[in-house]
């Protein structure tokens, strides 16, 4: 069977992109997705975005990591999944749309990609660490010589660790000025550093303003791939209104057979 695919990224977190409307990917095939997302025998990517039609909205995200397995809520992935619905003509700048953790709203203006992200009420401060979910669990520490830092294996440690079988995603923070921050993540399902994690990024601005760090409600996050911006509304302990803005790009589309 030959499958066509696009190839997106969003601050180099890259997505195999297949338009699913025909239900014709056999989506319970983890060898499958996993071969693709291979970067020496398959496309190469962090995860495979299904885009598929949804009763109740504009389309339907359906999200695996580069392991083959589905995974919990991917903020790239979700930019990415807006620019694919863009260029395929399903959306003009304005959607709203179906992934795993519900209905998300998003704008797309060229190729800037603006994704609101559910309320997020629950963070726990820890005495090193905070975690919350932001649609995928992120632990978040801060961290001194950040450009050097061990991500993979400091991160790989924590991931099995603390967090036991279903584990986490761990970002690792450095502070740049009042509302400027660098991270980089060790990512669940991709087992390994990742250029850029949205729902990260989105977990460090949260956690960041949570712990007073910054008071500012709108945060930069530089990622490896580039910059991020997060933006909130913070009252009565839940945060709200939250985005997800940053470049969602298309690279190049393919032909695969299995
Ligand atoms: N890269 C993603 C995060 C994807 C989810 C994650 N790997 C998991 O299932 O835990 C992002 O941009 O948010």
């Amino acid at each position: 069977m030959n499958y066509t695919f696009f190839k997106y990224q969003g601050t180099g977190n890259d997505f195999v992109m297949i338009d699913n409307r025909d239900k014709s990917f056999p989506k319970d095939n983890a060898k499958l997705v996993k071969h693709f997302c291979d970067r020496r025998f398959g496309i190469g990517a962090d995860g495979l975005i299904l885009l598929e039609d949804d009763e109740a909205s504009d389309f339907r995200m359906i999200y695996f990591n580069a392991d083959g397995n589905p995974g919990s809520m991917c903020g790239n992935g979700g930019r990415c999944a807006v620019a694919f619905a863009n260029f395929l003509g399903i959306i003009k700048d304005k959607t709203t749309f179906m992934a795993v953790d519900g209905l998300h709203q998003a704008e797309i203006n060229k190729s800037q990609v603006r994704l609101y992200m559910q309320d997020v009420s629950e963070i726990r401060e820890k005495p090193q660490a905070v975690f919350l979910d932001t649609g995928s669990p992120h632990h978040i520490q801060l961290v001194e010589g950040l450009e050097d830092f061990d991500v993979f294996k400091e991160g790989q440690r924590l991931r099995y660790t603390i967090y036991g079988e279903s584990g986490s995603n761990i970002n690792f923070v450095e502070q740049q000025s009042k509302d400027v921050f660098a991270v980089r993540t060790y990512e669940r399902g991709v087992e390994d550093e990742t250029l850029s994690c949205g729902t990260g990024v989105t977990a460090v601005a949260l956690a960041m303003h949570k712990s007073g760090k910054t008071k500012n409600n709108q945060v930069t996050v530089k990622t490896r791939g580039g910059d991020l911006h997060v933006a909130f509304v913070n009252g009565g302990g839940t945060y709200t209104s939250i985005y997800l803005e940053g470049p969602a790009e298309q690279v190049y589309k393919g032909q695969i057979s299995w």
